[in-house]
């Protein structure tokens, strides 16, 4: 199915890991040019889903398009960045050596390298080798790698573990910024507070999506007043607490 609007489709998607179905057969639609938080408990099956929309996940059934193409399609390779949770770069590389080296994987100029290092405020530290960063530093030197070629879709997993508020709420004003450029960003979290920081909200519990909806009609819907009672409410209308 086409759908210009759409940085994702998602139709019946069924992922089978280790013996276990993570991912039953789920449906969905991520829009392009917002901010939307992937959020649910660990082993809800967000990183399965990420992985997937990158085209890393062996899939059992259903379809991942993304920006009109099929997951994991060599057009998609500059288009779409993708930052794991384990930092990704090089060790033994200082920070602008890592942001030049990616960048030059895709293309990606010198003021772009130096634009993806201001982006995650570690200027000061470029020519610091990223062995001897803190683990919250390293995780900003995966982000700037994803950043050096100014992808259409942003696939973030945690992106904002480990960081101190301050930091947080500068990814998070980072990520807005992007998205007011037209970058899609899909951003996984298991705190339920930066619910209230994205334009979108999917809520997975077990594979499955509890809801596709915006932290105000989230809030508005369960009767609540913070995404974490939200939540709960979600799971005792889904049925209790398994
Ligand atoms: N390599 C693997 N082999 C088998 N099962 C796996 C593997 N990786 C993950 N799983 C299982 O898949 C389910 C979903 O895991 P996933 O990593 O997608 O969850 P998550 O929501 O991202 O969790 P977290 O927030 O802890 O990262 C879990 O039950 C997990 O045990």
């Amino acid at each position: 199915m086409m759908n210009n609007a759409a940085a994702v489709v998602i139709q019946d998607l069924k992922v089978v890991r280790g013996g276990t179905v993570v991912l039953p057969g789920l449906s969905v639609t991520i829009p392009r040019g917002r901010v939307v938080g992937l959020l649910g408990p660990s082993g809800s099956g967000k990183s399965t889903l990420l992985r997937a929309i990158v085209g890393v996940q062996k899939v059992a059934g259903g379809s991942v398009e993304v920006l009109g193409e099929p997951a994991g399609s060599a057009g998609l390779r500059r288009r779409v960045g993708y930052v794991t949770q384990a930092p990704s770069v090089y060790a033994d590389l200082s920070v602008h050596e890592n942001a030049a080296y990616f960048g030059g994987l895709v293309g990606a100029g010198a003021q772009a390298v130096e634009s993806a290092i201001a982006a995650v405020d570690l200027g000061s530290y470029a020519d610091r080798r990223v062995e001897k960063l803190s683990g919250g530093q390293r995780s900003r030197v995966s982000l700037a790698a994803a950043l050096v070629g100014d992808p259409e879709v942003l696939i973030l997993d945690e992106p904002t573990v480990g960081l101190d508020p301050v930091l947080r709420r500068d990814l998070w004003e980072l990520f807005h910024r992007l998205a007011e450029r037209g970058t899609s960003l899909l951003v996984s979290s298991h705190v339920m507070d930066e619910a209230t920081r994205c334009h979108r909200l999917l809520l997975m519990r077990d594979g499955t999506l509890l809801a596709d909806t915006t932290p105000e009609d989230l809030l508005r819907s369960t009767g609540t007043t913070d995404a974490d009672a939200a939540f709960l409410a979600l799971i005792d209308a889904a049925g209790g607490s398994r």
